[in-house]
């Protein structure tokens, strides 16, 4: 995947509106900036305004619900075009009343699609508008926090740790900067960045000066000037390649798969109909008309709106359990989660850390620990950015355990004691090594180090510390508390002058313990019972303790099993991790390098994994999973990382989701098995009758109108309960089984059809209009009742109940087309006043139907093959869902139309 300097002349090429990136990686960070006429400190604003309007935004996606597009994909169907240009052709040498009639109906079947799937889309902008994408911006030389979709070429950018790259940017400084750039070049190692200019001509994956679109940040940070946004950076053109379509899931995959299925029947058995009509001399427009709305009826219309339909109301059912979705395929995404990586504080826990005790180095209570807690703190009081030594005032913000040291009994009482230390300097906390330092200067003069952080990392740079400290240690660690050290060490004069780095944290001595208690959550024990009943295998992933770790997932009945460490993770190779994976449930000690690692290499297993997180420290690890969950109380890079959005950090609402995203699932698989049975029999026999029939069967229009009512029944698919069972296991699609399924259903309807033709031929001696009011009224039953036996494994109604929504939508249409032919519509339509004791007749053959049904679903269910089918999810799954974080609601601009705004190179994209 490389990108040849294409320039060849003396200027490189211009993007749409801005530089080629190979172009920039090869000039020096202040050449870029002048190539784009703009600053270190950003755009000013109203410059950045006017680019945005030349360039357009940095989108390529469009979330805007488009009617006239859903009513094309409506009309596309050629089948559909086929049968409305012959019904005309019928209108003007045929019958006019019957093209009429087609008409109408084909535009209410198209309507009804339209409105459904119409609903659906506005459904999703809906979704799409709620959530932002935003990044760090330098304008006018202030920071400023832009949605994505607002970058212009020029803008200065921050990037942190955990944030997808939002344009094609040139470094202008980084500090550690690595990117994971697998979207890209497939590569699934990180790469470190440098804004030192690379040679010309480099391919994609080697330049280390450039920050691609779409890659995220891995470690470290960076400021970088976008060079190219939306189509004319690389991910950008990638993601439009794949056109603009939704990602495809392997639900969608499997869909489609199965309506090519039935079009491929479709057209075997138009063309053969036709040709029997033909051979028998019938007439050429109504033998065209009849084959076609056959084919009509059995290919599956509706399926896109059934499909988007359900997703649709699954996403205001979720909502309704707290659980929020980005996009509508995320559901489906839930449904199929094989394994859930979870962090610990907050899921497992209770999440509210408060401070238990302070212990000095032999083991009592110390108020001495505690102060050096309170002097080594990030936390600030909100609007008092600037605080000395501690907070003053109001709510506490930053690490939690820093707020809770603040709010412990004794930390007012030590306030003076602390207000006679000035911080000098402070090393943040970092999820790296675990601990953070300060330097404070006391009254008296003197100058103390503070280190405070996970007891390994401070234990391992006191040399002095012995056996005390270490067993008081693991009786904290045993009891599943959670611990930190607190070591000092007195600062030199010449030591006082520079800033703090990590490797002044060493010759410490240890000073004591600081222990805080977060109990597990009462309701954890039950939520993670229900998802191993759903047959998702839960792990854990924590930077905590691995003693406290296993110590707690014991206590939540959870067993541990394997302990494994960030240790264990760093010296196994790919395939080794893959094995010790599948043994572990709990990994301790783990930086957010590993939690990002475990979870790649348990996808490459083929399994769906699922990652819940909410710290900076999750943001790559959500990244890197199938389905990212966050909370909505979460850090911004990891709610923006996520896909999922839970309101309450609690493991039963994501059961909730995962049951929802599989009831979805299931009613969509009984609307397939419906049309593949009892739809596709019908049709069958329509074929079939009309070959030794001297009369048409049915009318064209009788057909169509059939498939109307059939349709509007399904409707209600969506709102069907679903049976226990059927949201047992993580859902696969499988073509063989529905194939199966035809094959053995499809016929058993036949045979009712073709009694039905016997009784109308010999028992009632039917002609033409009464035989076909006969079979319209007993398909259009057995067609739509069918559902009752279809939608449960279990004995229908007694067993397993539909939905009331079901129930009467199925009852209606039934009974609309019995009376049909009693209203002033009948001779309109070609029907004839039916006997009374065809309705016994018809009576009889329903039970006797769905009798033979049930008989069959068991012996069925017992002989199918449990299906097992993995899935490989391609590159372009991720790329699409990557893609979804670049959309507007507007109208997107790519390509040759957008003229650069660059000085006198505004040719627009080549190629
Ligand atoms: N503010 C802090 N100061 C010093 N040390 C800390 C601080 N916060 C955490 N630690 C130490 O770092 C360890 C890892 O904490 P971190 O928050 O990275 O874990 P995590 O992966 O988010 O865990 P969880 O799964 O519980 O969310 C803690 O166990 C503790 O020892
Ligand atoms: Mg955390």
């Amino acid at each position: 995947m490389s990108t040849p300097g294409t320039s060849g002349g003396t200027q490189p090429a211009t993007g749409a509106g801005g530089v080629e990136i190979t172009a920039a990686a090869a000039l020096t960070a202040d050449d870029v900036l002048v190539r784009l006429r703009t600053s270190p400190g950003g755009l000013p604003e109203d410059e950045a305004r006017r680019r945005l309007r030349t360039v357009g935004p940095n989108a390529l996606r469009t979330h805007r619900a488009r009617g006239l597009a859903v009513l094309a994909r409506q009309l596309r169907s050629p089948l559909l075009v086929l049968l409305a240009v012959t019904a005309v052709a019928s209108f003007f040498v045929g019958e006019r009343a019957d093209a009429l009639i087609i008409g109408v109906i084909l535009a209410a079947s198209v309507g009804l699609g339209f409105f459904n799937e119409y609903r659906a889309e506005r459904a999703a902008e809906a979704l799409h508008s709620q959530i932002r994408h935003r990044c760090l911006v330098l304008r006018d030389g202030r920071p400023r926090l832009l949605d994505v979709t607002d970058l212009v070429p020029g803008d200065v950018v921050e990037l942190r740790l955990g944030d997808v790259v939002p344009a094609d940017l040139r470094l202008l400084a980084v500090a550690d900067l690595e990117c994971e750039e697998s979207v890209l070049t497939g590569e699934s190692l990180p790469v470190a960045k440098s804004p030192e200019p690379v040679p010309e001509g480099e391919s994609l994956a080697e330049l280390a000066s450039c920050a691609l679109m779409g890659t995220v940040v891995h470690a470290g940070s960076g400021t970088g000037v976008v060079v190219a946004t939306g189509g004319a950076a690389e991910f950008g053109r990638i993601a439009l390649q794949l056109g603009e379509r939704h990602p495809e899931t392997e639900f969608q995959v499997g869909l489609r798969k199965f309506s090519l299925l039935l079009v491929r029947v479709a057209a075997a058995l138009t063309v053969s109909i036709f040709a029997i009509n033909v051979v028998l001399d019938r007439p050429f427009i109504d033998a065209l008309l009849f084959s076609l709305a056959i084919a009509v009826g059995i290919s599956p219309q509706l399926l896109p709106a059934v499909v988007s339909t359900g997703l649709a109301a699954g996403t205001r059912r979720l909502a309704r359990h707290k659980v929020l979705v980005k996009r509508l395929v995320c559901i489906e995404d839930l449904g199929d989660i094989d394994v859930l990586f979870t962090d610990k504080t907050g899921t497992l826990t209770e999440g509210r850390i408060t401070f238990a005790r302070a212990l000095g180095p032999d083991g009592r209570p110390s108020d001495e620990t505690l102060e050096l807690g309170l002097l080594c703190n990030e936390a600030v009081a909100a609007g008092d950015e600037d605080a000395g030594p501690g907070p003053a005032s109001g709510m506490l913000t930053g690490p939690a355990l820093d707020v809770a040291l603040w709010e412990a009994p004794g930390a007012g009482t030590l306030r003076p004691e602390l207000e006679r230390c000035r911080r000098l300097d402070i090393l943040p906390f970092d999820h790296q090594r675990r601990a953070a330092s300060v330097m404070v200067r006391r009254e008296d003069g003197g100058t103390t180090l503070v280190t405070k952080g996970a007891p390994e990392y401070v234990l391992a740079r006191c040399p002095a510390a012995g056996g005390q400290a270490r067993s008081m240690l693991e009786a904290e660690f045993a009891a599943g508390n959670r611990v930190v050290a607190v070591a000092t060490r007195q600062i030199t004069e010449g030591e006082r002058q520079g800033a703090l780095s990590p490797a002044d944290e060493r010759d410490l001595t240890f000073r004591g313990l600081l222990v805080f208690l977060d109990p597990p959550k009462p309701s954890a024990p039950h939520a993670l019972e229900r998802l191993t009943a759903l047959g998702v295998t839960v792990k854990v992933l924590t930077g905590d303790n691995a003693t406290v770790a296993a110590k707690l997932c014991a206590d939540l009945g959870l067993p541990p099993g394997r302990v494994l460490t960030g240790h264990d993770v760093d010296a196994a190779g790919d395939d080794e991790l893959a094995g010790l994976i599948e043994q572990a449930t709990v990994f301790a000690r783990v930086s957010p390098e590993h939690k990002a690692r475990i979870v790649r290499t348990q996808r490459r297993a083929g399994l769906d994994v699922a990652f819940l997180g909410d710290g900076v420290n999750d943001a790559i690890a959500l990244h890197a999973a199938d389905v990212g969950i966050s909370v909505e109380t979460a850090t911004d890079v990891a709610k923006d990382a996520a896909d999922v959005l839970l309101l309450e950090k609690n493991l039963d609402i994501l059961a909730d989701g995962v049951v929802q995203g599989r009831r979805i699932f299931a009613n969509t698989m009984k609307y397939v098995l419906m049309g593949t049975s009892s739809n596709f029999g019908n049709m069958f026999s329509a074929a079939g009758a009309s070959a030794f029939l001297p009369f048409l069967p049915m009318l064209p229009s009788q057909i169509l109108l059939n498939n109307l009512l059939y349709d509007t029944s399904q409707l209600a698919i969506p709102t069907d309960t679903v049976d226990a069972e059927q949201v047992a296991r993580p859902t696969r699609w499988d073509v063989r089984l529905i194939r199966r399924f035809m094959l053995f259903f499809g016929p058993i309807s036949s045979v009712f059809d073709f009694v039905t033709f016997g009784i109308m031929l010999w028992v009632f001696h039917a002609g033409p209009p009464l035989f076909r009011t006969g079979w319209f009224v007993e398909s259009l039953a057995t067609q739509t009742l069918v559902i009752f036996a279809i939608r449960t494994r279990r004995i229908p109604f007694f067993r397993s109940r539909p939905s009331l929504a079901l129930l009467l939508a199925t009852l209606t249409v039934v009974t609309v087309g019995a009376v049909l032919p009693l209203t002033p519509l009948a001779p309109l339509l070609g029907f004839q006043l039916l006997p009374a004791p065809f309705f016994l007749a018809l009576g009889l053959m329903v039970v006797a139907y769905l009798g033979l049904i049930e008989a069959g679903k068991r012996w069925f269910f017992r002989a199918a093959p449990p299906s097992a089918a993995g899935r490989e999810r391609t590159p372009a799954h991720r790329t699409h869902r990557r893609a979804h974080r670049f959309t507007t609601a507007g109208a997107l601009r790519h390509g040759r139309r957008r003229a650069g705004f660059t000085a006198g190179r505004g040719r627009g994209r080549r190629r």
